[in-house]
């Protein structure tokens, strides 16, 4: 695997610089790491709307919903009809997540989830494959006999993306595919709120058993929030959740506010981590939030400008690197923010994904660390279980370059990963 960000060799290898050992050791080893995850299997179906045809086919603007068949089916012909859409290409959460993973660290993934076991060309289940990496791991979704799940991903002249969800058979997934030794042997679990909305549905039960196994294994679950509406219809139910198998959590402000009732990213961000571990919380043009926990006795001050909003200080130890709660003598809540990279793109079309970006970055720095502790145990970077390869501040550097690929690829799969070198930047922004 690649490490993150390898820009500066010196910072990340090798980490005690001149042994000869750690950096051979490291170089030629051969440990196989994989993230895996569970998603509902769709594509997107991107296309130019205004707010009118929201109105008429009563979609509510940034959210993610269900449609019925007939439903969906009319708009598609409308959105034919206006010749609106832009593309069909593979989606989902936590699909795009494990995409943008395996590209920007050369790495495995596996995706557990269901596909057309008759594939045709041009069906949603032919793009889907068509459109996902080779490095994802496909031998292991469920056959069915339909159609995977439809997104309807509308893009409006804001640059906002409000998604309507034809489900095919995208929720059949049988918790008997769900294997133990594909969980227990993973870097981290990939979960996400969608496929928690309804008991009632098979892929619930997977996600269930998905989500017991990694705790068994002592594999960190992540969570991606997916929808504000949702969060707010289950709130005490992913609270529960969060408290009883997650490690990190990922949302953006509005899906915080519904789980929290804070809208101020910082205090939504410290009721969090009364539930997991490590939150990321990502903020559209205001950047993103990466907190944890720290061990007080190996908190690393920073070197930035000390900060405060709603809480004093706030990324006073951003240097640190983050630790489960569990792990420490004595812990201490660790906040950093960072600001869109460059500003964020000049022109903005369309932000899906974005999120989605960021947190392949966060999967990256932890499953480099897990990578790591797993060569070379003995180094000084693992003296305590910590959760990422790099600090705080670091780690929000990382997420941050990865959403403005997202941002300026116009779309949530990377067909890339990031430039060795930032030409446009001074070597000095991956310092620290
Ligand atoms: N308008 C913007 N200007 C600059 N940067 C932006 C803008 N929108 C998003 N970003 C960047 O992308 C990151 C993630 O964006 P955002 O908070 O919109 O994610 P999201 O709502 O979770 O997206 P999605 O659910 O579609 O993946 C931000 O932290 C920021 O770095
Ligand atoms: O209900 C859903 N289940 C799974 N994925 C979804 C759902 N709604 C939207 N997205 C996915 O979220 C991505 C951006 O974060 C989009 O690519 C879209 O496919």
């Amino acid at each position: 695997m690649k490490f993150p960000g390898q820009r500066k060799i010196k910072h990340y290898f090798p980490v005690n610089a001149g042994n000869r050992f750690d950096r051979e050791s490291v170089a030629f080893s051969h440990v196989n790491t994989y993230v895996t995850g569970i998603d509902q299997n769709l594509v997107d179906i991107t296309a130019r709307v205004d707010d009118e045809l929201l109105a008429e086919f009563e979609l509510q603007k940034g959210a993610s919903q269900l449609m019925d068949s007939e439903k969906a089916n009319l708009l598609y012909q409308r959105l034919q009809l206006n010749d609106a859409i832009e593309d069909e290409f593979a989606g989902g959460t936590i699909g795009n997540t494990l995409h943008n993973y395996s590209i920007i660290a050369d790495d495995s993934s596996i995706l557990l989830g269901v596909m057309s076991e008759n594939i045709v060309i041009g069906t949603s289940a032919y793009r889907y494959l068509c459109n996902t990496s080779s490095k994802v791991d496909l031998t292991h979704l469920q056959p069915v006999p339909g159609a995977i799940g439809r997104c309807f991903a509308l893009i409006t002249s804001d640059g906002e993306r409000t998604f309507g969800i034809s489900p095919g058979q995208m929720n059949a997934l049988s918790e008997d595919y769900i294997s133990e030794a594909v969980i227990a042997d993973a870097s981290a679990l990939l979960l996400c709120a969608y496929t928690l909305a309804d008991e009632s549905l098979p892929i619930y039960g997977a996600t269930l058993k998905a989500a017991e196994l990694a705790v068994k294994h002592d594999v960190p679950v992540i969570l991606t929030l997916g929808t504000r509406p949702l969060v707010e219809a289950k709130r005490e139910t992913f609270a529960r959740f969060i408290r009883d198998y997650v490690t990190l959590v990922a949302m953006n402000e509005e899906e915080a506010e519904a789980l929290t009732g804070h809208a101020d990213p910082l205090l939504a961000s410290e009721i969090v981590l009364d539930m997991a571990d490590l939150v990321l919380l990502t903020a559209g043009p205001e950047g993103l939030y990466l907190s944890g926990y720290g061990d007080r006795s190996l908190l690393r001050k920073t070197a930035n400008p000390i900060r405060s909003g709603a809480i004093a200080d706030f990324n006073a130890y951003e240097f640190s690197r983050p630790i489960r709660r569990r792990d420490c003598s004595e812990p201490v809540k660790v906040y950093a923010q960072i600001d869109p990279y460059m500003g964020g793109p000049d022109k903005i079309h369309n932000t899906n994904g974005a999120g989605d970006g960021a947190l392949a970055a966060v999967v990256h720095d932890m499953t480099a660390n897990h990578y790591h502790r797993t060569v070379l145990p003995t180094s000084s970077k693992h003296v305590k279980p910590f959760l990422t390869y790099s600090s705080f501040a670091q780690v929000c550097k990382y997420a941050n370059r990865v959403s403005y690929q997202v941002l300026i690829q116009n779309s949530p799969r990377l067909t890339r990963g990031l430039p060795e070198r930032e030409d446009c930047l001074e070597e000095a922004y991956w310092d620290s």
